[in-house]
């Protein structure tokens, strides 16, 4: 049995979900699918998502509601209601469901707006499982809650609780296409919770954990997964086969094609993951194991992402005073302040942290509580940094790694701001100054992949 994901550009409009049809025929051991809302028709369109957030704001902004936002959600699933014929009923449900959530919104409900954000996967699932009916496919809707998916309350951050994988098992007795809105479960108490951005490619691992299903395929725009990401080089490498530590690496630094926390539930149960592109499903695409044989190069992705800024802390003989960094930290976790890394000197350390982390009230408290608790000599934050990472198994025992980086960043002129080495096997970050990422990035790929 394999399960399959489609992403949002694969569910843009009529002509992409008739695609997503073809494929479900294809293969007999497609039986269950998880979907996300509809994403961009082309570039300069809104994914569902990002309007159903919109509308949101603005109903908690001002209490009135954005009807432009209202009316292009509803036309989207208008339009493709119509253009693959279905039932009229199929839009009102759709359109009920999005109505109740706005309610809920505007009486300031626990979890309203998650609840209205997860109507474009719900909104999708109904379209593509009477869409397959239609079609003569044998197939129903299931909600995340009767499939079992439980969750805890964290709004917009979900995270899978361990007895879902064994109620979802039972799905496997049912003998049609189970279509499954991806994106959101239910705590156990039976409130509505999503996961974080992008986390449809969660609920399709955490399904084929469940069914200990045979294959995970997520389909995308892609014909695989590159070994950089397109937007910085033209044409690159195609990667045929990765390690879930490799790619969960690559994805937590940039690799925006699969969510780093999906790979976790599928490598539990050492489901292989193969990323297909669904405009183009007879291409190979890539596939996620755990283990692979040995391979010629070491190097096989670098992955980048901006938004990064350091929080740097400097102190004499900061070594010697035991529990200094539990300290710092815990000023961070005391002002609900995140951490990615924290690379340390012999007097110095510092503290990676996303942007959004800290805006800039919480920065001035952050810094006044620095300089007065820990009475260090310095603290300074830099912002718009971009962290890269260099991706490969096996690399932490091949010798040249870094000194071949360090000459790539030479070359490019890009000063490093920070290394991070051996605290993972698998990669090596650098920092850099966001606006020199792509020339840093152009030249790495020259070096380890030219
Ligand atoms: N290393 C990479 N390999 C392939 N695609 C990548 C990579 N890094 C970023 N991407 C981007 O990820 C996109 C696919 O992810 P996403 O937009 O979330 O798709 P979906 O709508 O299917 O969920 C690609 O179109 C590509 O621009
Ligand atoms: N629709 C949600 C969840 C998701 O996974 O979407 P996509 O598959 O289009 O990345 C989002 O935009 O975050």
């Amino acid at each position: 049995m394999k399960v399959v994901k489609f992403g949002g550009s694969s569910l843009a409009d009529a002509s992409q979900i008739a695609k997503v049809r073809s494929i479900i025929e294809a293969d007999e051991n497609r039986r269950v699918v998880v979907v996300s809302a509809p994403g961009k028709r082309r570039g300069e369109d809104t994914k569902v998502t990002d309007l159903l957030i919109q509308l949101g704001d603005s109903i908690q902004t001002d209490g009135t509601m954005d009807m432009d936002t209202y009316m292009k959600i509803i036309d989207r699933f208008r339009t493709m209601a119509e253009e693959l014929a279905l039932p009229i009923g199929v839009l009102e449900t759709v359109k009920d469901r999005i109505d109740q959530a706005i309610d809920l919104v505007k009486e300031q409900s626990n979890n309203a707006l998650d609840t209205l954000k997860a109507c474009g996967e719900d909104g999708s699932a109904l379209i593509v499982s009477s869409y397959l009916q239609q079609s003569g496919l044998q197939s129903s809707y299931v909600n995340p809650k009767e499939a079992g998916i439980l969750v805890c309350d964290q709004p917009g951050g979900a995270i899978v609780l361990e007895e879902s994988f064994e109620r979802l098992y039972g799905l496997r007795e049912r003998n049609e296409i189970l279509v499954i809105p991806g994106f959101f479960g239910f705590t156990p108490e039976g409130q509505l919770v999503t996961f974080s951005r992008g986390g449809s490619d969660i609920t399709g691992s955490i399904v084929a954990a469940g069914l200990k299903a045979d294959m995970y395929e997520n389909f995308t725009d892609v014909d695989s997964v590159y070994c950089v990401n397109p937007m910085y080089v033209e044409s690159p490498k195609q990667l045929t086969s990765l390690t879930y530590r490799e790619m969960r690496e690559l994805s937590y630094a940039g690799f925006s094609v699969f969510h780093d926390e999906a790979l976790i539930p599928a490598f539990k149960e050492k489901i292989p993951v193969c990323i297909k592109n669904t405009n183009n499903p007879s291409a190979q695409g890539t596939m996620i194991v755990a283990e692979l044989p040995e391979r010629e190069s070491h190097v096989v992705g670098i992955a980048s992402d901006k938004g990064f800024l350091n929080l740097y802390v400097s102190k004499f003989l900061m070594n010697r005073e035991i529990g200094f960094g539990r300290k710092l930290l815990h000023i961070l976790e005391d002002e609900g302040v995140s951490f990615e890394h924290a690379p340390s000197g012999i007097d110095d350390m510092s503290v990676i942290i996303r942007d959004h982390q800290l805006p800039p009230e919480k920065e001035q408290v952050v810094v006044q509580r620095i300089k007065e608790e820990l009475e260090v000599d310095m603290v300074m934050i830099e912002r718009d940094m971009a962290m890269i990472m260099i991706v490969g198994e096996g690399m932490n025992q091949t010798v040249g790694i870094a000194s071949n980086a360090a000459c790539a960043f030479r070359e490019a002129g890009v000063n490093i701001e920070m290394i991070n080495q051996g605290s993972s096997e698998v990669s090596m970050m650098f920092g850099v100054k966001s606006s020199e990422l792509s020339s840093a990035v152009e030249s790495l790929y020259r070096t380890f992949f030219e």
